[in-house]
């Protein structure tokens, strides 16, 4: 008997939903279509009109000396899910390294490490005495602090040409940096940028939650550790951190609705007002860097959907799409990849999966 193309595309389409929807009680198979139906609403199409940069440039603040590969994970991820143009800036020792595993990237060495805030608080000091200037009190401290105005001036001035921010991958967590990142911030949502914020990027944010308090284009995504890190340092009162959409819900709203994705067994996704959950089938390996990989699609697919704009999300906030999409993304990747590697699964299997996951999650 002949099957029909289009019988046999709506049966794979079923298998990825009943996956999808897996034992969720919240979510009927008609609520997962209709989200990656949204989700599929805010793709922009390849069309011959459209010049080098529109489908999406993307900037990942991280990478220092022992960690090149997140920043690597969420660079490579955002090209190959659609982005034109993906650009890291990262420390001197990271950028030939990270350079190195891609030419695709465009790599900016120059966030500033705290050996070099230390010397360029000498060379102030020394040229303040060359002119017989005092070096002021203020300005000493600041720079003590690993404070350095260049490191941000050099991001900054790369800000009007990018859609959106990923900041923490690889980044460690070194006071000088982590100043660096203040400072970036400060200057993305002056320019309403949107920004992903992922491991050592959420660390700070648990130092100072005020850096993104209130910012609705911003969008957290913190493990599990992570997760408890915020809940510990945002929120006064207990929460049981077992009931995940209730604390996920709760630290949004601490926030102000800022979007949290907590990663895991499920993602679990509140902007503070509504929560989704993506049970699609990943895999059990848990090798690091699937979160970067996550971080990377994030980046780009937020700033399809605040493109795409409120009409499409049917009561939804664009970043919650888009985090459910980039959740779903990952772990089909994971899923595919384990399917031909199984035990050996490393992230790297997982990136020649996106396209083929894409299409078959988006594009059926
Ligand atoms: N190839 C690269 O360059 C990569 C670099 N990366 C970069 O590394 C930096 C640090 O990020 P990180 O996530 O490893 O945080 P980190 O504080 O070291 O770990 C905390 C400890 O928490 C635990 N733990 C974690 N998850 C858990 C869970 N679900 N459930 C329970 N426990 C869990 C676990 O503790 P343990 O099991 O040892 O008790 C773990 O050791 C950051 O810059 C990041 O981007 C990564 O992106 C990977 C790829
Ligand atoms: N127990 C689990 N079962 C299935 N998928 C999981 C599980 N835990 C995490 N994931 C998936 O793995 C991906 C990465 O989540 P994870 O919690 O490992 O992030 P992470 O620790 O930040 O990763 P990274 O190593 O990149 O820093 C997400 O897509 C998440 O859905
Ligand atoms: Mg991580």
């Amino acid at each position: 008997m002949a099957v029909a193309p289009g019988w046999l595309a709506a049966q794979a389409c079923q298998r990825v939903l009943k996956r999808a929807f897996s034992l969720h009680k919240a979510h009927s198979i008609k609520d997962m279509e209709n989200t990656f139906q949204l989700v599929k609403n805010i793709i922009p199409p390849l069309t011959s009109k459209k010049h080098k940069g529109q489908a999406g440039r993307i900037g990942i603040v991280g990478g220092c000396q022992e960690y090149t590969g997140a920043p690597y994970f969420a660079a490579i991820s955002a090209l190959k899910v659609g982005a034109d143009l993906s650009h890291v800036f990262c420390t001197r020792e990271a950028a030939p390294v990270i350079k190195s595993y891609s030419p695709e990237l465009i790599v900016h060495p120059v966030l500033i490490m705290p050996w070099m805030a230390f010397k360029y608080w000498k060379l102030d000091v020394y040229v303040g005495v060359l002119k017989d200037e005092p070096v002021s009190g203020r300005r000493q401290g600041d720079l003590s602090a690993g404070d350095s105005p260049d490191a941000v001036h050099e991001v900054e001035k790369w800000l009007p040409r990018l859609h959106a921010l990923v900041v923490g991958p690889g980044l460690g967590r070194e006071d000088a940096l982590l100043k660096n990142v203040e400072g970036i911030l400060e200057a993305s949502k002056a320019r309403a940028i949107p920004v992903v914020i992922d491991a050592d990027g959420l660390w700070l944010i648990a130092q100072q939650p005020t850096l993104i308090q209130g910012y609705r284009k911003a969008v957290l995504t913190p493990n599990h550790v992570e997760f408890l890190r915020l809940l510990e340092a945002v929120l006064t009162d207990p929460v049981d951190s077992s009931d995940r959409r209730g604390a996920g819900l709760r630290l949004s709203q601490a926030l102000g609705n800022v979007t949290v994705v907590q990663k895991g067994e499920q993602d679990v996704i509140s902007d503070g007002e509504q929560v989704l959950e993506c049970n699609l089938q990943g895999s059990n390996r848990r090798c690091g860097g699937q979160g970067d990989l996550l971080s990377g699609f994030l980046g780009v697919m937020v700033q399809w959907a605040l493109h795409a704009g409120p009409e499409k999300m049917n009561g939804f906030s664009p970043p919650l799409v888009a985090a459910f999409g980039a959740c779903s993304l990952t772990r089909q990747c994971s899923h595919q990849a384990f399917q031909k590697y199984g035990r050996s699964t490393t992230t790297s299997d997982m990136i020649p999966e996106i396209g083929p996951a894409f299409s078959r999650l988006f594009e059926t």
